[in-house]
């Protein structure tokens, strides 16, 4: 009883909490490579928090289990202070669907559809109208800086406006979280600025929370907290 109570005060004031959360890959030759150790982190609602690092330090690695894309090897982790069970795939969805919008570094557009087709799709599966679909996917393509690109294919875009689409749809479902790897890595650092200044405000009007991998400095200073990685630990 006491244990139980103990843990709800300590998640209720966290969005996201890691506890000794530990990632270990082991291949077929028994080779193990421990991506992350012990990793606790607690991220409160509201906040911008970059993930930073050196290449393979395991920044992607924290993300994606947080964004339930990937599961620990052991520890535990909670999302609006519920302890995400890996195994439950409805509720896995529902978290996809609602709560956490995504920036992959590779962009991952639907490449037959154009960029306000692209943004309009995860509303598609919230039960959101059709002209409503439009009408936000429209005011989130001009926030970006892409009002005359919206019947543009993915392959008719450069890679920063590719980037720039897939911004907008990680919002499209105002998630309470959003997690983004790299997302400025493509872009030039004007646009790049942009992008920050844009998450940065959706972060303070919307209390929407960011975790972001980043090499950006910009980025990094637009966060409330960066968490620096090293070997699979947290070393601030
Ligand atoms: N699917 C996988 N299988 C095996 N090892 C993996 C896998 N994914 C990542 N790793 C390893 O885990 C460690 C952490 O990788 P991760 O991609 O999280 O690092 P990162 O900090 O995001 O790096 P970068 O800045 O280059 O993207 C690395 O040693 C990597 O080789």
């Amino acid at each position: 009883m006491q244990e139980l109570s103990t843990n709800r005060k300590w998640t209720e004031m966290n969005i996201v909490e890691t506890r000794d959360l530990s990632k270990c890959y082991v291949f077929d030759s028994g080779l193990r490579v421990e991506a992350l150790k012990d990793i606790n982190v607690k991220i409160e609602e509201g906040e911008f928090v970059s993930f930073m690092g050196p290449s393979g330090s395991g920044k992607s690695t924290l993300l994606n289990i947080v964004g339930c894309l990937d599961q620990p090897s052991s520890g535990r982790v909670f999302i609006e202070g519920n302890e995400v069970d890996y195994r439950n795939s409805p509720a896995i969805v529902r978290l996809h669907r609602q709560t956490i919008g995504f920036v992959f570094q590779a962009f991952n557009l639907i490449p037959a559809m154009d960029a306000l087709e692209n943004v309009c799709y995860p509303m598609h599966f919230n039960g959101v109208g059709r002209s409503r679909q439009k009408q936000r996917a429209s005011e989130l393509l001009n926030l970006v800086g892409l009002e005359d690109r919206m019947c543009h294919l993915p392959s008719e875009l450069s890679g920063g406006e590719q980037q720039r689409v897939a911004i907008a749809r990680a919002l499209a479902n105002s998630p309470r979280i959003i997690l983004a790897d790299e997302p400025t890595g493509n872009l030039d650092s004007g646009t790049g600025r942009k992008i920050t200044d844009l998450m940065k405000n959706i972060n303070r009007e919307q209390n929407i929370s960011f975790i972001v991998t980043t090499h950006d400095p910009e980025m990094a200073r637009a966060a409330d907290k960066v968490l620096k990685l090293n070997d699979g630990t947290i070393i601030i």
